[in-house]
């Protein structure tokens, strides 16, 4: 069964220019069409301004699609809102939907009474939400003194307390040190299989680690869905090893690596305090690493750095772009 369900959805806005009283108009949303398995976690990748945020806010009843239709716990999202709200948590991110004079516990049971859950159950909702997010210790602490990532846990929790099954989470983990965003999505991780998670992210990494499937968007598209693994072996194709080397000038160096059979090409050569740093693509990255020691050691250089550089977000578009993909 699906939990949320999006087909065709387009939405476009009018951006006024100073003269011009019509405006541009801007297409943010184009065709997109998807859906999510109840009880797995959903991604939606893109860059900045991809048309993440506003596919979100028209899943959440935020916004009217100017043409298509989704729905959420099968309500429809703009004939059935009030429905869709009660089953949705929603984590658009940022400082504003906490009271920072309170306590992190505080938050909670005053936004609990706002969704009117009864009070022995609110205050046992409260203690599991607290634990689930990793605040528990820190529950009677004022949120204005909490770090970023404690304030994005609480907004996680905030949104779980009418236990709803579908949850929205745009850029969770945007901001965080690397351990906030670790603790976060430890938290995120453990809503599958009870609740149904679609969430946005500029990281691939993180929707590896999280998504059971990702829609890679882009200019308002859907460019490819897929499982992780299934758009990692299209990005895979383009193995990188980034590689640092002394005792060579970076360009002799970049033109006999360019020689070996398993390097594809030899990127951005550059020197930096007497070293070599190159970025080289690979047909295989572990025949490349053998080649690539024994021609340096040969040549008389010495490898400082020798290390595998993992897919990114960039990689895909730029596979994606290449026009190995049609768009679906
Ligand atoms: N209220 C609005 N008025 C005009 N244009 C808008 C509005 N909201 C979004 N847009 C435009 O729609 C496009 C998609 O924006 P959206 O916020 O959905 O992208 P995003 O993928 O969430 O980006 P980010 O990662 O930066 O949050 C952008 O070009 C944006 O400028």
């Amino acid at each position: 069964m699906h939990a949320i369900e999006a087909e065709h959805l387009r939405r476009t806005f009018q951006r006024r220019g100073w003269l011009r009283r019509r405006g541009r108009e801007i297409v943010a949303v184009d065709d997109v069409t998807f859906a999510v398995e109840a009880g797995t976690i959903y991604g939606l990748l893109g860059h900045n301004g991809a048309g993440k945020t506003t596919t979100i806010k028209m899943l959440s009843t935020l916004l009217i699609p100017t043409s298509g239709r989704a729905s959420v716990a099968g309500f429809d999202v703009v004939r059935q809102e009030r429905e869709v709200r009660r089953r949705l948590g929603v984590v658009l991110g940022g400082d504003r939907g906490l009271y920072g004079k309170i306590s992190a516990r505080d938050n909670l049971l005053y936004f609990g009474r706002l969704y009117g859950l009864p009070r022995e159950r609110l205050l046992r909702r409260v203690e599991e939400l607290l634990e689930l997010v990793g605040l528990a210790d820190r529950a009677d602490d004022r949120v204005e003194g909490f770090s970023r990532g404690m304030k994005q846990r609480l907004h996680l929790a905030k949104a779980l307390l009418h236990d709803p099954p579908v949850i929205f989470l745009d850029e969770p983990t945007i901001g965080l040190d690397p351990a906030a965003a670790v603790s976060l999505r430890r938290a995120i991780k453990a809503l599958a299989p009870e609740h149904t998670v679609l969430l946005t992210t500029h990281y691939l990494h993180e929707a590896d680690e999280l998504c059971d499937r990702i829609a890679i968007i882009d200019h308002g598209r859907i460019v490819l869905e897929d499982t992780p693994s299934g758009i990692k072996r299209r990005v895979d194709t383009d193995q990188r090893l980034r590689l640092r080397v002394s005792g060579l000038p970076a360009a002799t160096l970049a033109a006999m690596l360019e020689s070996c059979p398993a390097v594809r090409s030899v990127a951005l050569p550059a020197s930096r305090d007497g070293e070599a740093e190159l970025v080289l693509k690979c047909h295989d990255r572990a025949r490349a690493i053998d080649e690539v020691v024994g021609l340096v050691h040969r040549q008389g250089g010495r490898i400082e750095v020798i290390e595998a550089l993992e897919p990114t977000l960039e990689d895909a578009f730029l596979a994606l772009t290449n026009g190995a993909v049609a768009c679906v």
